[in-house]
């Protein structure tokens, strides 16, 4: 028997924040992409700037969820991911030049990854979490580089690669959470919908009862 569990919107475009929310049973009853201005502030620091996207986004969802009463008091996920290399922040790689500049910056080094995350609840309270990931990449030959740009599966994507795809192959050490670097860290979701009150393991698979 599935349990009517209460509304969640996930506010967001990537269809990897939606799988990832799938892949523990958790199925958004909507959609609601929020249009915000990524662009950093002066001297933001990639952590500051992915907890304050994932803030703009929430209050951007909340803002519409209050003119729209289908949605008023729904639980609103929304996430940010930032890769940065010490200080500085990577593009969404949108060219073929951007990307290539990010792997060659990655190649051979470490970076951080980090998602800021943001619940509103039904309350229209919001609350967030921030979390750090640390990749190491193996030092990247040219061929590499061609072979990856020309795979495309750079695009859109923040630091100019995707560790759910072929990037995956670069990887030589990871400290964090995988979900997030993918775009959303799913035990802190959890932690935040759970905190709130959204029971999230409702519709998990039941034991199997023994037959007496
Ligand atoms: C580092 C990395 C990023 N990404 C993606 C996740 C995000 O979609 C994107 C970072 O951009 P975001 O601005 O966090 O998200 P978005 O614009 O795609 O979606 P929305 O704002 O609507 O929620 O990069 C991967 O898919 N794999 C990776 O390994």
């Amino acid at each position: 028997m599935t349990v009517a569990l209460p509304k969640l919107v996930l506010a967001s475009a990537s269809p990897r924040r939606l799988g990832l929310l799938q892949q523990i049973g958790l199925e958004p009853d909507h959609l609601h992409p929020t249009d915000v201005d990524e662009t950093p502030l002066p001297a933001e620091l990639p952590r500051q700037l992915a907890q304050r996207l994932a803030k703009v986004k929430a209050e951007a969802a909340l803002a519409w969820s209050k003119r729209d009463e289908i949605w008023t008091g729904a639980y609103i996920l929304t996430a940010d991911t930032v890769v940065a290399v010490g200080r500085r922040i990577l593009p969404k790689a949108e060219t073929v030049d951007e990307a290539e500049a990010c792997l060659h910056l990655l190649s051979g080094r470490s970076h951080r990854v980090w998602t800021g995350l943001a619940l509103v609840t039904p309350a229209g309270a919001i609350k967030a979490r921030l979390v750090e990931t640390r990749i190491r990449f193996k030092r990247l030959s040219r061929a590499e580089i061609d072979a990856y740009i020309a795979s495309d599966e750079w695009r859109g994507k923040a630091g100019g690669y995707a560790v759910q795809g072929l990037a995956g192959a670069f990887v030589v050490s990871l400290q964090g959470s995988w979900p997030s670097v993918v775009g959303l860290p799913l035990a802190e979701t959890v932690g935040l919908l759970e905190a709130a009150g959204f029971p999230v393991r409702a519709n998990w698979p039941a034991p199997l009862v023994p037959v007496l």
